[in-house]
């Protein structure tokens, strides 16, 4: 095994956790069980209040209610605060954080600060972090001679070189583009899962959550609303709000015509039938919106002719619902096409097919019920976007965390 290999990662358990800075409520009534070695993702908009619970985890922010605790120690509670740097953990900042003055390896090695190493030793483990991370070449460059994403991987090493039984990243790859953002992310996945660590990572992007995690947490304005593992996130969203922020092709709104084993529903459409899932107990008549996940819509190649299908639309008891509607827009992917459906009011995006379809034609689309999800439209939990924008930067904070963990 090599020396940076898994070391074990800490429980994390956060009961009642509550933050206000004046009269904003950051957090509010957080309960939060991370397995240890397990990666958690929390998932939420602009000003849900991811960073401060991270911050908060790291230690960088006192909660005001209560009790947080990392592996069997009790770090966080109205009487007690344990400062970051003996909380055995290390943080990933957006804006990687490093020391100007310092070269990479200085950086890295930085970490093992208060590890009782002789310096050979302390300079061995640091490079064997950077070579984990692709950088050995670049050991003596300062950070102003590195690009954004070795500058954040070097972040990377200095974090993983102490071996931390907690990772924390706050969205490490926001700053970098879309390609470096890819291979970024598994080497994060992958050196994560090698050194055993439980890992809490914070992001906006809804793609990047359900890539990277074992878990989502999904924010809303302070409070956890979901969590659960990314299957479960994606066919049974708690709220409208979770389906929403997780990826959303379209919505129907329509009217509950019957019931069908494991918690399907029929509704009706306008002239259409649908089938959805639904964790409320609905009834004949109720109405509800359909939400409809991208990967539920496909076109019906096989209606030659959609009227035709249109007569025939599918009655309660099919395997699947359908609806019909106008191509209207059409987009090259590479893979295939992503088409957007005006059907009657609304519009479907993201409806894919291997082959163009021109706009203007008419078309019948499949719906899979295990993408639909109904719920009541009187619901009070309406999906809603904060375009606030905060941001918290990481400063000298990046110091107290990644100066060294403890033994
Ligand atoms: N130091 C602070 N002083 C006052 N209000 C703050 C402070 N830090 C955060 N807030 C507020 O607390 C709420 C939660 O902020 P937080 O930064 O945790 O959200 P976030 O989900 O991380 O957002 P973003 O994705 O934009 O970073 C927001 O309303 C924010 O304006």
């Amino acid at each position: 095994m090599n020396s940076l290999d898994d070391r074990g990662g800490h429980r994390v358990s956060l009961v009642g956790a509550g933050k206000r800075y004046g009269a904003v409520r950051a957090l509010a009534g957080v309960d939060l069980e991370v397995e240890a070695g397990r990666f958690l993702v929390l998932l939420g908009p602009s000003g849900s209040g991811k960073t401060t619970l991270v911050r908060a985890l790291a230690g960088i922010e006192r909660l005001d209610e209560g009790e947080l605790r990392i592996g069997d120690r009790l770090v966080s509670a109205p009487r007690t605060h344990v400062p970051p740097e003996q909380r055995d953990l290390a943080m990933v900042f957006q804006d990687y954080a490093l020391w100007p003055h310092l070269s990479a390896l200085g950086n890295v090695g930085y970490a093992l600060k208060r590890r009782k190493l002789a310096a050979d030793q302390s300079r061995a483990r640091a490079m064997e972090a950077l070579e984990r991370v692709g950088l050995a070449g670049l050991a003596e460059r300062y950070p102003h001679e590195l690009s954004g994403g070795q500058q954040q991987r070097v972040a990377l090493a200095r974090a993983i070189v102490a071996q931390p039984g907690l990772l924390l990243f706050d969205e490490p790859l926001s700053n970098l583009d879309t390609d470096l953002r890819e291979r970024l992310r598994v080497e994060i996945s992958t050196l994560t899962r090698q050194s055993g660590a439980t890992a809490v990572y914070i992001t906006h992007d809804q793609a990047e959550a359900f890539a990277l995690a074992d878990m989502i947490g999904v924010l809303d304005q302070g409070r956890l609303v979901q969590l659960a593992d990314p299957e479960t996130l994606y066919h049974r969203p708690a709220t409208p709000f979770v389906a929403g922020f997780t990826g959303l092709s379209g919505e129907l709104t329509g009217t509950v015509v019957g019931r069908e084993p494991d918690d399907f529903y029929v509704v009706e459409v306008r002239d259409w039938r649908v089938q959805a899932r639904s964790a409320h107990a609905l009834k004949a008549g109720d109405a509800v919106r359909v939400l409809i996940r991208p990967a539920a819509p496909a076109f019906d190649e096989s209606a030659d002719a959609a009227d035709a299908a249109d007569a025939a639309a599918s009655s309660v008891g099919s395997l699947s619902g359908s609806v019909s509607g106008t191509v209207i827009d059409v987009a090259y992917r590479g893979r295939g096409y992503d088409h957007v459906i005006a059907c009657g009011d609304r519009h479907l995006t993201s409806v894919f097919s291997a082959r163009p379809w021109a706009r203007g034609t008419h078309a019948r689309l499949s719906l899979d019920p295990t993408g639909c999800i109904a719920f009541p439209l009187n619901d009070a939990a309406q999906i809603s976007y904060d375009d606030e924008v905060t941001t918290v930067t990481a400063g000298q904070e990046s110091a107290a965390i990644n100066q060294g963990v403890t033994e």
